[in-house]
Parts: C-alpha cells; sequence; structure tokens
C-alpha cells in the first residue's frame, strides 16, 4: 500500500472516533479496505465491533498475531487538523488512528508478500474501556484461528519518530478504574447546617486519596490514584444530595493494587461516618499489566538493531494500562512503543502524532514478522 494511502485511511479513521463497543462506522470502513484487497487468502470474521482477519501462509507451522485497538476516546478535539473529528466531543487522542492503519499497511504488505505461516490482525475494540481484549480472546473465533504468538504497539508522543521503545518483561501498569457515588442530604444554600453536603464530601475525599500513595505504598513501588471526573449537585444554590468521583487506579505490583483499594475502602468507610452519608464503590474494568515476553522482545530489540537503521531504547516502566496485558498473559509476545513526536501527549485535545511514523511501523513490524516467519 502506497505511503499516501495510508495517510488518507489514518486522516479518515481521525474523522469518525468511537466510544469502545460503539465503534459501527470505524468497523465498516475497515472492513471496505480490507474486501479491497480480495485476496482467496483472506478470511475475515466480525466480533461485535472488532475484526479478525486471517491470511493464510504458504506453508503455515504456526499463526502470528498483531493487534490494533480501534476506539476513540470522550475529549472534544483542539488541533488546527483541515481532517478534524467530525464527532463532536470524541477524538481518536490516544493514536489509534495510527494503529489501525499500520495494522492495514502489515497487512497489505503481507498479501502482496505472503510468508509460510499464517498471519491473524485483530482489530479489537474497547481498549480504553470497559476492555475488549479478553473477551475477544476468548472467543469462539479466536479458539479457531489462536494465535502462537502476538505483537502490538502505541505510539509515544515524546519519543522522536523512527524510535522504537521497548523492555523485556513489564512494560505497563495494572490497571482498575475507580467509582464512587455518595448520597447525602440535599437542602437550601442558606441552611447548610440542614444538610449533608456531598460537594464538600467529595473535595473531602478526592484529598484524603492523594496521601495514599504517599503514605501507604511502597516508595520503591510506583502506584497512581487520578480522579479524572467529578459530578455532583444541581445549581449553585442548592447543596448537593449526590456527588459521583471517576478515577483510575495503576500500580507497578497486584500487592500494591490490593494496599491502594483497601486504604480507599477504609477512608470512604471514614467518610461516611465523618460526613453522615453513604457511598458505593465500583472498580469497574481492570486490566492485567502488561509484561512483554522476555526473550521474544530482547530478540526483538536485537533484530532493530543490527536490522534496521532505527533506533532501540531499552524503556522504563510507564503507569498506562492496556488490555493487550490480557493477550500477553496468555500467548507468548510483546508491545513496543513508536516514537510520533508529537508536542502534546496521549489522551490531550491537541496531541498531532507525526505521520511518517506510520512508515516506519509498517517496515519495522513487516520486516521482524518475516524474520519471525523463517525462525522456529
Ligand atoms: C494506553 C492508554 O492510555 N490506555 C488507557 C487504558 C484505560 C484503562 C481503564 N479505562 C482505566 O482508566 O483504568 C490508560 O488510561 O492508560
Amino acid at each position: 500500500m502506497e505511503k499516501e494511502e495510508l495517510l488518507k485511511i489514518r486522516r479518515d479513521l481521525h474523522q469518525i472516533p468511537e466510544l469502545g463497543f460503539q465503534e459501527y462506522k470505524t468497523q465498516q470502513y475497515l472492513l471496505n479496505i480490507i474486501k479491497q484487497f480480495k485476496s482467496e487468502h483472506l478470511k475475515i470474521e466480525t466480533w461485535r465491533t472488532g475484526i479478525f482477519v486471517l491470511l493464510e501462509g504458504t506453508n503455515p507451522k504456526k499463526t502470528i498475531g498483531y493487534r490494533a485497538d480501534i476506539d476513540g476516546l470522550p475529549i472534544q478535539e483542539e488541533t488546527t487538523y483541515p481532517f478534524q473529528s467530525k464527532h463532536s466531543g470524541y477524538m481518536h487522542a490516544c493514536g489509534h488512528d495510527f494503529h489501525m492503519s499500520i495494522a492495514l499497511g502489515i497487512l497489505s504488505h503481507f498479501i502482496d508478500n505472503r510468508i509460510e505461516d499464517n498471519l491473524l490482525f485483530l482489530f479489537q475494540p474497547a481498549e480504553e474501556g470497559p476492555g475488549g481484549a479478553e473477551p475477544m480472546l476468548n472467543s469462539e473465533i479466536a479458539g479457531k484461528w489462536r494465535p502462537d504468538l502476538i505483537f502490538a504497539l502505541h505510539i509515544a508522543p515524546e519519543l522522536p519518530v523512527g524510535t522504537i521503545a521497548t523492555k523485556p518483561g513489564l512494560l505497563f501498569a495494572n490497571t482498575s478504574e475507580l467509582f464512587i457515588d455518595l448520597k447525602g442530604k440535599g437542602g437550601h444554600a442558606a441552611y447548610p447546617h440542614t444538610t449533608n453536603d456531598m460537594v464538600v464530601a467529595a473535595a473531602n475525599l478526592v484529598t484524603q486519596m492523594q496521601s495514599i500513595v504517599s503514605r501507604n505504598v511502597d516508595p520503591l513501588d510506583s502506584a497512581v490514584v487520578t480522579i479524572g471526573k467529578i459530578t455532583g449537585g444541581t445549581v449553585q444554590n442548592i447543596i448537593a444530595e449526590n456527588a459521583r468521583l471517576e478515577g483510575t487506579i495503576r500500580t507497578l505490583s497486584v500487592e500494591s493494587m490490593d494496599k491502594v483499594k483497601e486504604r480507599i475502602e477504609a477512608i470512604v468507610r471514614g467518610l461516611e461516618i465523618g460526613y453522615n452519608c453513604q457511598a458505593a464503590i465500583d472498580y469497574g474494568a481492570m486490566y492485567h499489566q502488561v509484561y512483554n515476553d522476555e526473550a521474544l522482545s530482547e530478540e526483538f530489540m536485537s533484530y532493530i538493531s543490527e536490522h534496521t537503521d532505527y533506533d532501540v531504547k531499552l524503556s522504563t516502566e510507564a503507569m498506562t494500562g492496556e488490555d493487550f496485558g490480557y493477550m500477553v498473559s496468555k500467548i507468548p509476545g510483546f508491545m513496543f512503543w513508536l516514537g510520533v513526536d508529537s508536542p502534546f501527549g496521549l489522551h490531550h485535545a491537541k496531541l498531532t502524532p507525526n505521520e511518517d511514523a506510520i512508515q516506519v511501523a509498517v517496515d519495522v513490524m513487516s520486516k521482524y514478522i518475516e524474520f519471525k516467519s523463517k525462525s522456529k
């Protein structure tokens, strides 16, 4: 596929971001492109809003998997792109438009240059939430076409184009979403003594939770407690009866995740007494850490540095989460960072990754997959 075609695909996809398990237009767009390939060796199956694409090998000994996530985020885009999102309030602000275009570029390369092994592409919904990796991998179709190895990448705004970064072992954190609903007693703004104000309780809860990382987690471990959204109350002169906090917990170890949750529960119990309110905690979706297969990721790093002109860096662990962690917990594989050199980071309304990185990724993965197909 020519560079211009891939850029068009990226820009088309950028305009139609959709939330997890609502990627209907995205799925249709991808299917239209994939069906244009017209190879008798291509098998396509849809799964919810995702797609499995199997390219049969010439003499398969194994199946090599490649996963691309396809959902967008609830962010109002603020780039100056002429191809801005057409879905107001939604944006591909985590690079999944890049991830999909790259997967199509790799698929197109192998349609023209078939290899011995089967290739399975997983266009996976709902990475940002509630998590599509686990149900997709446990689906009947994945059972039938189960990959023996699996790879994926994520764009890295802070790295220059032409740089690949990864590490053997732990790459991304364990994550858990966090939703806390508070219910007190509303009333007139002028009579606070007759109410139990949930705006004040919510504010205090956020402050108290900030001490968990500094005072309850081993300083040599790492953890994050972020509250990304608070809602509560109705208008300015009514004391709020309800409030809701929405956030996420990140830890590098499972022990710290348990500890953070235990502390949140204790603080919330104290809040119920202190503010005379009721509280309910819901942990939403939890993602398994991304733990790269050590031998494969080491081999990949050596391969890139010895056989390409790209830069390979040993990365540190990141507190980002990825439901691809579930896939690599079941199948040997790895994830790596792809440098895209954007002045604004992931989940930012002005994220503007450099499109030259698309070709870099297609080149890197095409070469490495070819190499893997020749090796045992
Ligand atoms: C790469 C990336 O940014 N992934 C997301 C995954 C979100 C998981 C879940 N919805 C949560 O917030 O815990 C991330 O925010 O790291």
